[in-house]
């Protein structure tokens, strides 16, 4: 049975193979641009305030005066810790620091030039298979257990695959040191000025939640399916992975390498405006005026320079931020001081989205245990803009 008319019967359908529909008059909305499709208690990203909240904390204030594990907390909790609440967080995400033979094995046997993000989700997709917790009840108390355990991980993986791809040893986690000098330890087996520390601990905190992006929508689709905390991990690291999203941050210092000299900025970036190149860490979704984290980064991005005595970069930045606000009104986005704020602590660039995924982690997490406590599936619908319904011609025929 190869023809409508027949299939149509033998369904008890009507199906008109003459039949052209209307062109749908919907209205697309590409890219989801402007499109509210839920609530969330997690953060607000305020565009018209330039304002960016953690739960009801201004991410500044958060920035300044928390630790990153205190932020985690609060993202995934509501509120932010008491002294013993935080205390026992710390001892839990310590303790789990740790990865399995299996992972180190895997990432051992990655072929060399693997993409750390590629190394990264691989590692993340087996940790969901040595889910030690076996409960799928996606119930908010085993969600928040297995969170802590992810974000204990994470920063393990990052490490030991940045160790094994300069052919060193492995560096094993440290449970006395915080979240960010525990990093610094397992990458150089040494922890930086304490400036340093807070300089990288400030840039967790600006990139551990910013509301429905795109890797956080990711997590939220995956998670509306009634799926399970790793997979939907797994799939915001592969959102986050491209160059229009946390892919920018190691975009941004290739292009600075490229420039070079800070003397040469304006030129190179007004070519690229007559190109109509996008340049990386430009722009943003939701802020047209500026994005709220930038401020309190470049503050941070002054320091690193200072300590390591380099304004290379700060001048390229000051350079490059000029010409593009005069000629085109685009503003820097958090991933355009975080790239050379990096650059300068050592971690090579393809480590920097990696470094990225450590911190959106905590803000994934929140969402996922949200999207799971007031679930609907998430399914949007598309206009048809395909062939009509059309005959199939028997194989043989086909031309
Ligand atoms: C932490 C984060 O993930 S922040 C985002 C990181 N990503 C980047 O830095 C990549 C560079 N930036 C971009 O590609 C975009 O600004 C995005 C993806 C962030 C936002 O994209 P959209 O909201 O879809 O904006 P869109 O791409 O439509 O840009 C609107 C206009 O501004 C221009 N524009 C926006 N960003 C840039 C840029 N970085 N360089 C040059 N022009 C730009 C576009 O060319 C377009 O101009 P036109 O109207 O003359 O065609
Ligand atoms: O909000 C966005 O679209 C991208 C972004 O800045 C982030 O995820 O931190």
């Amino acid at each position: 049975m190869n023809n409508l008319e027949d299939i149509g019967a033998q369904k008890n359908i009507h199906i008109n193979p003459d039949y052209v529909p209307e062109p749908e008059k919907v209205n697309v909305k590409k890219g989801l641009e402007g499109v509210v499709i839920d609530t969330t208690k997690v953060s607000k990203v305020n565009p018209d305030s330039n304002s960016l909240i953690y739960r009801g904390y201004p991410v500044q204030d958060l920035a300044e005066n928390c630790s990153f594990e205190e932020v985690a907390y609060l993202l995934l909790q509501g509120e932010l810790p008491t002294l013993s609440q935080l205390k026992s967080f710390k001892e839990t995400e310590s303790q789990q620091r740790g990865i399995s033979k299996t992972i180190l094995n895997t990432l051992k046997s990655l072929p060399k030039e693997t993409h750390p993000m590629d190394a990264i989700r691989t590692s993340v997709s087996i940790l969901g298979c040595e889910d030690i917790k076996k409960d799928s009840s996606q119930s908010q108390d085993v969600n928040f257990e297995k969170a802590i355990q992810i974000l204990a991980k994470i920063p393990t993986m990052v490490a030991a695959h940045y160790r094994l791809r300069q052919g060193k040893s492995v560096i094993n986690p440290r449970t006395d040191l915080s979240f960010a000098e525990n990093f610094f330890h397992m990458c150089f087996q040494e922890i930086p000025e304490k400036e340093i520390v807070k300089a990288f601990d400030v840039s967790l905190i600006l990139y551990a939640e910013h509301s429905f992006n795109a890797s956080t929508f990711t997590t939220r689709v995956v998670t509306s399916t009634q799926s399970d905390i790793y997979s939907a991990t797994v799939a915001g690291i592969g959102a986050l992975k491209g160059s229009l999203h946390g892919g920018a941050n190691e975009q941004v210092m290739y292009m600075m390498l490229e420039i070079d000299d800070p003397n040469k900025a304006e030129k190179w970036m007004n070519d690229a405006l007559v190109l109509k190149k996008k340049v990386m860490g430009f722009g943003h979704r939701v802020y047209k005026s500026g994005d709220s984290r930038v401020p309190t980064m470049k503050k941070y991005l002054q320091v690193v320079s200072d300590v390591k005595k380099e304004l290379k970069w700060i001048k390229m930045y000051d350079a490059l931020e000029k010409v593009m606000i005069e000629k085109k009104n685009i503003y820097p986005n958090l991933d355009f001081p975080t790239g050379p704020a990096y650059f300068m602590m050592g971690f090579d660039i393809d480590f920097f989205t990696p470094i990225f995924v450590i911190a959106r982690t905590a803000g994934w997490s929140a969402h996922i245990i949200e999207q799971h406590n007031n679930n609907r599936l998430i399914r949007p619908l598309s206009e048809y803009v395909g062939e009509h319904q059309r005959k199939i011609i028997p194989l043989k025929e086909r031309r």
